[in-house]
């Protein structure tokens, strides 16, 4: 059975939906949670794939943007929401709406997408290459001491939802600041991660103000099980969203999250990978971490992505460009301080573009895919120059799920 691949229309978007949250094995929302998980949906970007007037299978996108090396903030569509009903899997639908929904996204503007992954081997095949990497840390709060001397900067207060819902999408951008891989929330975003949450169930929201009463971090968590015979155990804590402007509010909300009295072990789950908090304790084998996978990132317009970041100081390189989905992409480009471009000149190094999408945000170094065979290079001097043009000073890191 071949399948028809278009935009979902307004009325077609909660039986779309319904094959999302069932692919997830979730119940899909009844008529008084569905207000709530339309607003989660932005008009006009979600791709369905059709049996006759069925819907099969669902994949929609967010019209956000993204932080680049240098600081510009470039158009990007942040991809969620995929899932195909398990009676019409391996049959091509996932690929036929990850191309139709490129297209859609190159046409609305949009120069880079990105995902996060429930699978990793699922989106390489359509030019998503893993762009930056994150920590999920557990602290056991029982050991956790901050060390005297750590700098504080505030107060944190629990937020109401219509709080929330207000104030946190106005501070955002200031928290954001500059950080290489960090995105715009839309109110869709907001949607997502913080009204549905709400709505499912506890999710407390707290945030932390400056002396002067302004909003400069925020927290989002819910607490979970840990399983243990002994019912002394208390609960854990699940942080789904921390973010604060400075590494003194940052002290603070640790502090707050690992004061909060029966909590066995607070685990927050995107942390950048150089967050200091275990040198901030008095006890390092309080946390436990590890490396997870983050942004997934396509280019899509790889003149305009190429273009809108900095580079480092090296003499320039020629890469050649390989991207089996969108031909306008594959060519030559010049990439040196001055900026990238098209060139005719040979190239020194061949990246798909996967790859790209991997060294774009500075989180791989060319000489490390080289060795592992990801990139051709057709002229050994130029790879550590291609590392020093791509580094960048910090670890990009996005820090919002979605
Ligand atoms: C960004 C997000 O929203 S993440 C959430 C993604 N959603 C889910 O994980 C929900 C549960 N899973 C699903 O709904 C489906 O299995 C999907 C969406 C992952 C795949 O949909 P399908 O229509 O079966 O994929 P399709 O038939 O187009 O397969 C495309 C290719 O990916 C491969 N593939 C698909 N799913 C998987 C998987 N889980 N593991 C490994 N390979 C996979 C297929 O083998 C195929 O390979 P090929 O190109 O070499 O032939």
């Amino acid at each position: 059975m071949s399948f028809e691949y278009r935009v979902v229309k307004d009325d077609e978007l909660r039986a779309a939906d319904a094959v999302f949250h069932e692919a997830l094995h979730n119940e899909p929302p009844n008529d008084e949670k569905w207000p709530t998980v339309s607003r989660c949906y932005e008009p006009g970007r979600t791709v369905g794939a059709f049996a006759g007037d069925t819907v099969v299978g669902s994949a929609m996108s967010l019209a956000s943007d993204l932080t680049v090396p240098g600081g510009a903030v470039v158009p990007m569509a942040a991809v969620s929401g995929v899932g195909v009903r398990a009676d019409h899997r391996r049959r091509g639908a996932l690929t036929g709406m990850m191309r139709r929904q490129l297209k859609e996204c190159a046409a609305a503007g949009d120069v880079l997408a990105t995902l996060h992954a429930s699978e990793p081997m699922i989106y390489g095949r359509y030019g998503y290459g893993l762009a930056t990497l994150t920590r999920i840390i557990r602290v056991r709060s029982a050991r956790a001491t901050m060390r005297p001397g750590v700098p504080t900067a505030g107060t944190v207060r629990f937020l109401t939802r219509d709080e929330a819902l207000t104030l946190l999408p106005q501070a955002y951008p200031r928290l954001r600041g500059e950080r290489v891989g960090m995105m715009g929330r839309p109110p869709a975003w907001w949607a997502i991660s913080y009204e549905s949450r709400m709505e499912r169930g506890y999710f407390r929201v707290a945030a932390h103000h400056d002396h002067d009463g302004r909003i400069d971090g925020m927290v989002g968590y819910r607490p979970v099980e840990i399983q243990s015979d002994d019912p002394r155990i208390g609960t854990g804590i699940a942080v789904l969203d921390f973010v604060g402007e400075n590494q003194a509010v940052e002290n603070d909300l640790w502090g707050f999250l690992l004061g909060i009295d029966l909590v066995e072990e607070v685990t927050v789950y995107a942390r950048p990978s150089d967050d200091p908090i275990g040198a901030a304790l008095t006890d390092f084998h309080a946390i436990r971490s590890d490396q997870d996978d983050d942004l997934w990132l396509r280019v899509i317009d790889v003149p305009a992505a190429l273009a809108a970041r900095t580079y480092g100081h090296a003499d320039a390189v020629v890469v050649e460009v390989v991207d089996p989905l969108l031909a306008g992409n594959s060519g030559n480009y010049l990439i040196g301080r001055a900026g990238a471009e098209p060139t005719t000149a040979k190239p020194d190094l061949t990246v798909g573009v996967e790859e790209l999408g991997m060294l774009y945000l500075g989180t791989w170094r060319p000489s490390s895919l080289a060795g592992i065979g990801r990139i051709t290079v057709h002229d050994q001097d130029a790879l550590p120059r291609a590392d020093r043009l791509f580094a960048t000073d910090r670890p990009a890191w996005c820090g919002s799920l979605f």
